[in-house]
Parts: C-alpha cells; structure tokens; sequence
C-alpha cells in the first residue's frame, strides 16, 4: 500500500487544529481520495478547494461513503454527540485518528465498537506551518499499514513519533499540544516588560517575537542541548545572568512554574478522558 490515501478522508471538525491540518494535507497532496469536511460553520477557507467537499452535519454524509480515515477534531466535548453518525464506518478498513484532548483509545472503541479501528493523536498548532509534532498511539487493530499512513498524514504537517504507551499521550497534551500557547506567552510577557523597561510598545513587542522565534530556530539548527545555548548567551558577571537568577529562582522560578503548569494540563487531560 502506498502511504497516500486512496478512498476519502473526513475530517470532523474542520477549527483551528482541524483545519492546520488539512492545509497541510491539501498541499502535500497525501489525500488521494479526496476529503470531505464535516463542520457546521468552519470550512469556509476550504469549501471550493479541489478534492474538497464539504457537508454540515455527519447525517448528511452519502450513503455510499466509504472513507479510508475519519480524522476526529472537534472538542472532546462535543464527540459523544457525534460519533453515532459515524459508527457505520467501523471495521478493520477504516482508521478513526483522534485528535481530542483526554479522549481514550477505549472511549472511541466503546462508541463505535470494539473491532474499530483508532489512533489517538496529539499534534500542535505549527501544523498550520508545516512545523507541528505530533505523538500518536494505535489500537491493537490498526495494522502496520494503517499506521504507516497515519504516520505520513501526521509528517505531512510536522514530525511524528509514535508511542504504544497510551498513558503518555496526557502529558504529551500538556507539554507540546498546549506547548505553542505557552511559548506565545512568553512572547507576549517579554515583551510586556520590555515597555516596563522603557521600550516603545512597537518595538518591545518586535523584539520579543523575534527573538522567541530566533531562539527556537537556532535550538533546531544546533547541535547543541538548550542548556548550553542558554549557557552561551549568560557572561560570567553579565545582564543576562542577573535575568535567570529570577528566572530560575527556587520555589517560585519559571521551572517550578513549568512543572506545576504542565502537571495542571496533564490532570485536566486525564480528567477529560475519565468523563465517558
Ligand atoms: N487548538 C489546539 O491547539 C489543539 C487542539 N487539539 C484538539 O483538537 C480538537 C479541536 O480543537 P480546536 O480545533 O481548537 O477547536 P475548534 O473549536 O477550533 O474546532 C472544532 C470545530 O468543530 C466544529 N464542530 C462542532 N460540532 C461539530 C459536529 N457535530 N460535527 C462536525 N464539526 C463540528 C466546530 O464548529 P463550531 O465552532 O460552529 O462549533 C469547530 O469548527 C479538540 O479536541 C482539541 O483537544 C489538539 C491539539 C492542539
Ligand atoms: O487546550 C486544549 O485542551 C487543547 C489540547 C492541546 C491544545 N489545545
């Protein structure tokens, strides 16, 4: 099997991770069955697009549908309301990859039979960009095949890894599904300190975004872990090192944060999938 689908993709729930997605699969031309969009109010940007074709609702599907993937990406709140619509596609031709944050592998296989066929995923907003890295996990029924096509929708948007230890997945939620939002916050709080520097707002704001963005590119080009950039920019008697002594205080520095932070977002994913 070649590793570009054949039969059509739907995408359900075609928002901000949605549709990152799909802009990336739209270019990389891997969905060879074409896509059809299910969302109420969210395609717009894509209705129109070859291959593309869009309905409202997952009753509207035809009849004789027959995708190769159903790719999940609505809210974690909103997927027992529609995954009924969806559960004539199960059996081992058809792969469900979910994106939802908290939702199981057992949830999915409850809904829409224990012969389905799931992959539970978690990828990250630089999808949009090419730039986003997904961790994904598939059940006992997906075959070699199947997850060697799921692995290539996902490389299409960005590095891929795979885990078999479903557990992982909630932390991976905390860390990089949520990780683009921490990052744009510290563009946003230097940048903030910089006008409480004496910055002009324009430029605090330029140099924040720029520099985050900077750094992020020289750590992926580098040879070299991050703690030894970080070791790079910090002279011996320096500004810099005055900065990290608050940064990375006891107690209350930015790595305490850090951990208090991401096991908050890890808990909130267990308990979003402990609600079935
Ligand atoms: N945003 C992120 O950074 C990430 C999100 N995720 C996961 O992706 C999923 C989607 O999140 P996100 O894209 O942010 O959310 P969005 O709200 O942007 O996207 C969800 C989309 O689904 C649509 N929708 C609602 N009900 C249905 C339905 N019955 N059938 C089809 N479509 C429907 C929504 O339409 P409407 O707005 O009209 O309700 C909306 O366009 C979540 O499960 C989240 O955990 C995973 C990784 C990162
Ligand atoms: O905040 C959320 O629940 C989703 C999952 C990871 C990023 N956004």
């Amino acid at each position: 099997m070649s590793e570009r689908l054949e039969r059509p993709l739907v995408l359900v729930g075609c928002g901000k991770m949605g549709g990152a997605m799909l802009e990336g699969w739209l270019s990389s031309g891997i969905a060879g069955g074409g896509v059809v969009i299910v969302d109420p109010t969210g395609a717009k940007a894509f209705d129109g697009r070859s291959g593309v074709s869009v309905v409202a609702d997952g009753k509207d599907l035809p009849g004789d549908l027959n995708p190769e993937f159903v790719v999940l990406a609505v809210k974690p709140q909103q997927m027992d309301g529609l995954l009924p619509d969806y559960s004539r596609f199960a059996g081992p031709d058809c792969v469900f990859l979910s994106i939802a944050a908290g939702k199981t592998i057992d949830y999915f296989e409850s809904h829409l039979g224990r012969e389905a066929v799931v992959i539970r995923a978690m990828p990250n907003t630089p999808a949009a960009i090419g730039q986003g890295i997904t961790v994904a996990c598939p059940n006992a029924h997906a075959s070699s095949a199947q997850s060697a096509i799921a692995e290539a929708l996902l490389r299409a948007v960005g590095e891929a890894v795979s885990v078999d230890d479903e557990s992982l997945i909630d932390a991976v939620t905390a860390l990089s599904g949520g990780g683009p939002a921490y990052t744009f916050l510290l563009m946003e709080v230097m940048a903030k300190a910089g006008v409480a520097a004496g910055l002009p707002d324009d430029l605090a704001a330029r140099l924040a975004l720029v520099t985050v963005a900077g750094a992020g590119q020289l750590a992926l080009a580098s040879d070299e872990p991050p703690a030894t950039l970080r070791e790079n920019v910090t002279s011996p008697g320096g500004t810099t090192l005055e900065a990290l002594k608050v940064l990375m205080r006891d107690g209350d520095g930015l790595p305490d944060l850090m951990v208090e932070a991401i096991a908050a977002a890890t808990r909130r994913s267990r308990e979003l999938g402990a609600k079935e």
